[in-house]
């Protein structure tokens, strides 16, 4: 009987990518045939979703074109017998027949009441999956339900503001949630690196390790492309790594690109990113920006007519933090009017109001800004990183990224030759800060306004 099984998957091998045959077709095995059906037993939830979805039907059809009959199928979520690599969480999933191989061989130390740094909202239930992210979503979930085992390390990346660290930090609330024990780490390639430098400076190397090489089931990483070019902490993280992929911990990491596209990244460490499973987050299409918009008006207690989100959905296509910005200036513009939410109000506020102007350049933002908190240009473009000046230049650079078409390192040359990390990260602060800051939102859309008038 394992023949038609075996016969239309090597029928199918020669047709299909290595990679994709290998992590998404061989994993699924032929356990009997009943009658007309096949019932098929995949390793994980993961695997079957995506088999069912994306596969499935190819491999009936191969069957079909064999055999001359097309096979009803049964498919379920049974756990290889081998044990598993990592001593962390099992799953979860309820109607997976657990042997005892399967279960965590030892007892883990009790975790933080709640991984620290982890946004409240960042959660997997309020992530809007879509074409554009479904790879990243599944495997997130998937990394979640069964940690350190297929899908390790994860690396998740693409452009900004697409949800990469959502999903990193919606991981950790997951895992946290299943099992409060794990000790789940997670932080910016930065803070490691300013971690690192800190413990040598101090001579607390012992502490610096234990604390991510030993007490650690979980490392998510975010921005990990910052380390690239620093020696010493590249080869930090090297260490780390491999003890925690030894010790069969899961690992995450988030980039803007692919792991052979970072200049000055080591190549043992690129190998190893590429280890597990790299998949990308790609700009949401039209519907996943309209539900989006919904789940998120939806949130803060807003009922929009569907027109509207329909025409913020089409105005704004860049990224997601670029989409929720739009929502918040059309609500807080509708609110200090007092105005009803409508199309035409939509494309007021957002859709028309460049078209036939002048494109805003980094020097007109520079200016504003500069103008606005009163310092000096050269001082944006300077290093001092006192708070009345790193502030300001915080918010140049946001301004810069969301009113002009220039890249991350494109900003950064003209702010002084920073590096494009540093921009991204100014960028993100803003957009965080913004959240709980009223008065630096206040000061967000004073400049938007008058850099768009
Ligand atoms: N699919 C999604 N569903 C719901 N919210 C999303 C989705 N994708 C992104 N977001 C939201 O968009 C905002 C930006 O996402 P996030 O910070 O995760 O982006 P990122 O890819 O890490 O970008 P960057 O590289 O700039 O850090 C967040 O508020 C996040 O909650």
């Amino acid at each position: 009987m394992a023949d038609i099984w075996s016969e239309a998957l090597q029928g199918l091998e020669p047709r299909l990518d290595k990679q994709t045959f290998d992590m998404w077709l061989r994993p699924i095995r032929l356990a009997s045939i009943e009658d007309d059906r096949l019932r098929l037993h995949a390793p994980n939830r993961f695997l079957k979703e995506w088999f069912e979805t994306h596969y499935l039907a190819l491999v009936l059809d191969e069957i079909e074109g064999r055999q001359g009959r097309r096979f009803g199928v049964e498919l379920e979520i049974v756990e290889p017998a081998e044990p598993a690599k990592a001593p962390a969480a099992s799953s979860t999933e309820t109607s997976i027949a657990q042997s005892p191989a399967a279960q965590p061989t030892v007892t883990l130390r009790r975790g933080p009441e709640a991984p620290t740094g982890l946004h409240p909202r960042y959660r997997f239930d309020s992530f809007i999956k879509g074409a554009s992210n479904e790879l990243a979503a599944s495997a997130a979930m998937a990394a979640s339900d069964a940690p350190g085992t297929r899908f390790n390390p994860l690396f998740i990346y693409g452009g900004v503001g697409l949800g990469k660290t959502h999903l990193l930090h919606g991981i950790g609330h997951e895992l946290h949630r299943k099992d409060p024990s794990l000790r789940i780490v997670y932080l910016s390639a930065e803070h490691f690196m300013n971690e690192f430098v800190t413990a040598v400076r101090n001579n607390q190397f012992d502490e610096f390790r234990a604390r991510y090489r030993k007490d650690c089931d979980c490392l998510l990483i975010d921005d990990i492309q910052f380390i690239a070019g620093r020696d010493r902490t590249m080869d930090e993280f090297f260490h780390v790594f491999n003890a925690l992929y030894e010790a069969g911990k899961q690992i995450v990491v988030t980039s803007d690109r692919v792991p052979a596209d970072m200049p000055g990244m080591e190549a043992r460490l690129t190998s190893r990113l590429n280890w597990g499973l790299v998949a990308d987050v790609q700009p949401p299409d039209l519907e996943t920006r309209i539900a989006i918009v919904q789940a998120k008006a939806e949130r803060d207690g807003m009922e929009l007519p569907a027109e509207v989100c329909l025409t913020i959905a089409e105005l704004v296509r860049s990224n997601v933090r670029e989409l929720e910005g739009a929502l918040l200036r059309v609500t807080a513009f509708a609110q200090l009017r007092g105005v009803a939410i409508d199309k035409a109000f939509v494309e007021s506020v957002l859709g028309k109001r460049r078209v036939d102007k002048t494109p805003i350049t980094i020097e007109a933002v520079q200016k504003a800004v500069a103008g606005y908190y009163s310092v000096r240009i050269s001082d944006l473009k300077g290093k001092r990183r006192h708070r009345g000046i790193s502030r300001p230049r915080m918010v140049a650079m946001y301004l810069c990224r969301q009113l002009t078409d220039s890249s991350f390192p494109e900003i950064g040359m003209r702010f002084g030759g920073k590096d494009h990390s540093t921009v991204i990260n100014a960028c993100k602060r803003i957009a965080a800060l913004q959240e709980d800051d009223e008065e630096l939102r206040g000061a967000v859309e004073s400049l938007r306004g008058q850099l768009a008038s």
